[in-house]
């Protein structure tokens, strides 16, 4: 097939390492760190004999009745459900009919494109979804190796609305994949190709992906009902940085809205970052310190994020206060966080030749023992680390307390145990619930080092074998590592062969 006629995208999931709940305050901020699990979404136009007049079908080949069929009518500029469709997928459909509206107004090329009718394939990563059913079937054990051996984008088995998540932003990397794919194939934005090229970009006033970022903003916000912070569709498109929520009454209007109203006109005047001055999202590039490298765990019991956050914020209102003084504080270690992050990647800057042998020589030892090889590393990048460290555990403490004041699950004891167990492991910097916490993930920063001396990392496999033993909670590992990068366009060829023949 002619490249012009295809359009395919990826989009990082992500893990909010600091500004669980701060974030969703326009005064806060959080740093997340994007991940190397990504959901890729390819866009193909049908061939000119298929009479498929204005069709959208959409396959999500890794689930049951993952087929979902529409038409497009360019009269009422809707998109209709086709009856034969087994299941309905609102994420799908609402973020389709709203890319599509804009896409009629602002694409010269629209009705060439969508005439014959287009195809959509959305894939998901298997760290979306929990693989411990899948590593029980294959008999293997539950390490990096066996997770690792699962085919890519690994059938679920199981109904979209029966699988179990892991908490790594499915619905928003899907949803930024959507749009992009979809805004990408009618030539109405440019999205980067590769890491250089992405840091090029000014993310405050380049059109392309500050367009994309508030029409994906708007199109999750719709489909999950409610306006997170909107950390998760940021790192779709952004990859890791520290991130300040936009306000949400920019598109708290539009939700007021009727169907008439709901012009293609209205949503660009809106949306368009040139049309409105009003978007105010910050978006600094950080990520975690060259030399360190980031793995994470799915924990069976999962939470409800959403139950959670009513149940903070219910505390937070009715004691403002004590509220504010707790978010104070976490808020200063949150920021003393990113900015020794920022620290430590200069320090690798100035400093090269100390910084790693700091790292090589620590990475086998646990904080404890660090001190011992003062007179072998630099003294200025091991102060850095220990308060890294010990910053860390501060913010776990303040999130602990706000678990026993809002009775909210948010570092629960079990958690609490295995984090403090990972903390003992060699060369680990940090581990902790990320976002809203509960029972859902862990994460883990590890010091690896230079890679290049071709040594083991001690951490990693120290953690490993840990999780495997646990026996308070059932631990699985995923295979995702950090990774900066955001939304990417690739090569669709890559994926055709994922495309399901029927
Ligand atoms: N591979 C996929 N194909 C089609 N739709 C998907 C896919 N993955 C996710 N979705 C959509 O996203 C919805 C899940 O969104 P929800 O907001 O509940 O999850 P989430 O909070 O992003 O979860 P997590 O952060 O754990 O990944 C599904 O019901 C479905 O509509
Ligand atoms: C609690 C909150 O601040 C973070 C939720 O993060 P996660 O989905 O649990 O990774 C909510 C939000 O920012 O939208």
């Amino acid at each position: 097939m002619e490249s012009q006629n295809m359009y395919a995208v990826s989009a990082p999931g992500k893990v909010l390492i600091t500004g669980g709940y701060l974030v969703l305050d326009q005064q806060y901020t959080g740093f997340v760190q994007a991940t190397s699990s990504r959901f890729v979404c390819l866009v193909l136009k049908n061939d000119k004999n298929i009479s498929d007049n204005n069709s959208v079908k959409v396959t999500s080949p890794q689930f049951i009745q993952g087929q979902w069929n529409y038409h497009w009518n360019n009269e009422t500029k809707e998109l209709s459900e086709d009856a034969t469709n087994a299941s309905q997928n609102y994420y799908i459909q609402c973020t389709i009919q709203n890319t599509l509206l804009i896409a009629s107004s602002l694409s010269p090329d629209f009705n060439d494109l969508i005439s014959s009718g287009i195809k959509i394939i959305i894939m998901g990563h298997n760290d979306f979804y929990s693989q411990r059913e899948q590593l029980q079937k294959m008999n293997l054990p539950r390490n990096f190796t066996s997770i690792r051996s699962i085919p890519d984008f690994c059938e679920a088995n199981c109904l979209i609305k029966d699988v179990n998540k892991t908490g790594l932003g499915s619905s928003a990397a899907m949803i930024t994949a959507l749009v992009s794919s979809l805004l990408g194939f009618f030539k109405i934005i440019d999205i980067p190709a590769s890491e250089e090229e992405a840091k090029k970009i000014d993310t405050k006033n380049d059109f392309s992906l500050n367009f994309l970022h508030n029409v994906a903003q708007y199109c999750h916000c719709l489909a999950q009902g409610k306006v997170g912070s909107g950390f998760d569709v940021s790192a779709a498109i952004w990859g890791s940085h520290v991130y300040r929520r936009f306000n949400p009454a920019i598109i708290n209007d539009l939700y007021k809205l009727d169907k008439k109203e709901l012009t293609a006109e209205k949503l660009v005047s809106v949306l368009d970052p040139k049309k409105n001055p009003n978007w105010d999202a910050i978006v600094k590039p950080c990520h975690i310190p060259p030399g360190f490298t980031m793995r994470l765990a799915d924990i069976a019991t999962g939470s409800s994020t959403p139950k959670m956050v009513s149940k903070v914020n219910a505390w937070k209102k009715a004691n403002p206060e004590e509220a504010f003084e707790l978010w104070s504080k976490l808020s200063s270690y949150n920021n003393k966080i990113n900015i020794l992050f920022e620290k430590l990647t200069q320090k690798c800057q100035s400093d090269s030749e100390a910084y790693w042998t700091t790292l090589n020589t620590l990475k086998n030892y646990t904080v404890k023992e660090w001190k011992q090889y003062e007179d072998k590393v630099s003294k200025d990048i091991l102060d850095l680390l220990i308060e890294a460290y010990n910053d860390f555990l501060q913010v776990r403490c303040c999130l602990r307390t706000l678990s026993e004041k809002t009775e909210t699950p948010i570092e629960p004891e079990s958690q609490t145990h295995l984090l403090d167990a990972c903390m003992e492991c060699p060369g680990i910097l940090m581990a902790g619930v990320p976002g809203a916490g509960g029972f859902d993930a862990i994460f883990c920063i590890i010091m690896e080092g230079n890679s290049s001396n071709g040594n083991v990392c001690k951490g990693i496999d120290a953690i490993e074998k840990l999780w495997q033993n646990w026996t308070e909670s059932s631990v699985c590992p995923l295979c995702a590592s950090q990774s900066n990068f955001g939304i990417s366009k690739e090569d669709p060829n890559l994926y055709l062969k994922f495309i399901p023949s029927n």
